[in-house]
């Protein structure tokens, strides 16, 4: 098997992070340099020329994406000394004929990103018969928090006459993976740019491309998914992927022996009326967090140290109340987070009045029977159900970026000159 390359993709807005970053990944083994779409939306060609100086004999790919002016564009990355130049499969092929014409003026090479196209086999096809060098079997990074993969893209493109790339979210398992499918090239970006260790991190997927004894892990179901996802990041991940949303506010009581990960059962009571709030506690799945309103009221208790016990026994995950917990010197003894707005030794009623799994909302957020929670220290942060999936991905891309950020503080950066605070204010 011909040793795969691989393609270090620098998908970051500073260029004076991206030069270290990829001085780092070349020393773990990166064959070749993209410089990724943001890098030059956000610093232009001089992105490319500074990279060319650096890695004087380094294949450099321009991730323009091109999708029109095709041989201006070519043009304008060839000369700033790229090697190869990426555009969108979805273009014209008017825009890929002039971009073709523009790479042999320049003795450069046409990368075909197949993000989105809808019919990839037929579509890789024709490209390589108009004489597109390279077809890069891609998903963005909006479709991977969609859970779209780049091995299922990979696997409709049949038997082409070209080289073939692939690039999505790859780690060293799946970029291993898609070597072990044919890709002649093998495109990383956030496993690798994200990584504390940047070279540590590209030489574990340059060790599993030349090793490649691939065992695929079977898929696991889409809550258990979620699930593993959120336990890797906090609540300021998840409301920070959530662009700044569902943090719930006034939850000044809480006891978080460990992180609480699990999906909503709500219960909506009045006036401490602790009936509904009980019940509910059987009508949870292993893992569920029980999410009360008690109706703004925080001077009586709808929950208590016994309902606590009962909750632990069913296997609730955890327990959030807009209102009042009573019995906290016990329920802090207990081995379940417990989240509220108030404590009070007074208990209301078991009237019964209020409803189980209706919509409700709790502290500020609206909560309905299925939405993700996640609290921590931090507080607690509610996800949208149908965007679960995609919010937790995303959580995890926050996190870790600030793993990079937080190894580059560490040798001795500031968080301001790193995010370039100053260069991004809104004009
Ligand atoms: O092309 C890319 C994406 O559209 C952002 O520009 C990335 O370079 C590509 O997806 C590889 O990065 P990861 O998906 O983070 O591995």
């Amino acid at each position: 098997m011909v040793r795969p390359v691989l393609q270090v993709a620098l998908d970051l807005t500073e260029l004076s992070r991206a030069e270290k970053i990829a001085e780092e990944a070349v020393a773990g083994g990166a064959d070749w340099i993209e410089i990724g779409t943001p890098l030059i939306k956000s610093e232009g060609m001089e992105s490319v020329r500074r990279l060319r100086s650096i890695f004087p004999n380094k294949t450099l790919v321009a991730d323009l994406k091109t999708s029109d002016t095709g041989a201006l564009e070519v043009e304008m990355a060839a000369k700033a000394g790229a090697n190869v130049v990426c555009v969108l499969a979805a273009a014209d092929n008017a825009v890929i004929s002039d971009a073709l014409r523009g790479a042999a003026l320049y003795g450069v090479e046409i990368m075909a990103d197949m993000m989105n196209v809808k019919d990839p086999s037929a579509r890789a096809e024709e490209l390589a018969g108009l004489g597109v060098q390279i077809i890069n079997a891609h998903v963005g990074i909006d479709q991977q928090m969609e859970g779209k993969d780049p091995l299922d893209l990979l696997d409709t493109l049949g038997k082409l006459p070209v080289k073939i790339a692939v690039a999505g979210g790859l780690n060293a398992k799946t970029a291993a993976a898609a070597a072990a499918r044919g890709a002649d090239i093998v495109i990383v970006g956030g496993t690798i740019i994200k990584a504390a260790e940047v070279q540590a991190a590209t030489a574990a997927i340059r060790t599993a491309l030349d090793n490649p004894n691939i065992e695929v892990a079977e898929k696991k179901s889409l809550d258990d998914q979620i699930r593993e996802l959120l336990m890797t990041v906090s609540a300021p991940n998840v409301t920070d992927a959530l662009y700044r949303k569902g943090a719930m506010a006034g939850l000044a009581e809480r006891h978080v022996p460990h992180k609480m990960i699990g999906k909503a059962v709500t219960v909506q009571t009045f006036g401490g009326d602790w009936s509904k709030p009980v019940q509910a506690i059987d009508f949870c799945e292993r893992g569920d967090i029980l999410v009360i309103n008690n109706d703004g009221k925080t001077d009586i208790a709808p929950w208590g140290e016994l309902a606590t016990r009962s909750a632990i026994n069913r296997g609730v995950g955890g327990i959030v109340i807009d209102g009042a917990a009573r019995d906290w010197d016990d329920i802090v003894t207990l081995d379940i987070p417990v989240f509220a707005t108030a404590v009070q030794p007074n208990a209301g009623e078991p009237k019964g009045f209020g409803e189980i799994n209706a919509e409700i909302t709790c502290c500020g957020q609206t909560v309905r029977a299925g939405d993700w929670l996640i609290g921590d220290q931090s507080g607690v942060v509610v996800i949208p159900r149908e965007r679960a999936y995609e919010v937790a991905r995303r959580a995890v891309e926050v996190f870790k970026n600030e793993v990079r950020v937080r190894e580059e503080i560490r040798r001795g950066g500031t968080l301001g000159s790193l995010a370039q605070l100053l260069r991004w204010e809104k004009k």
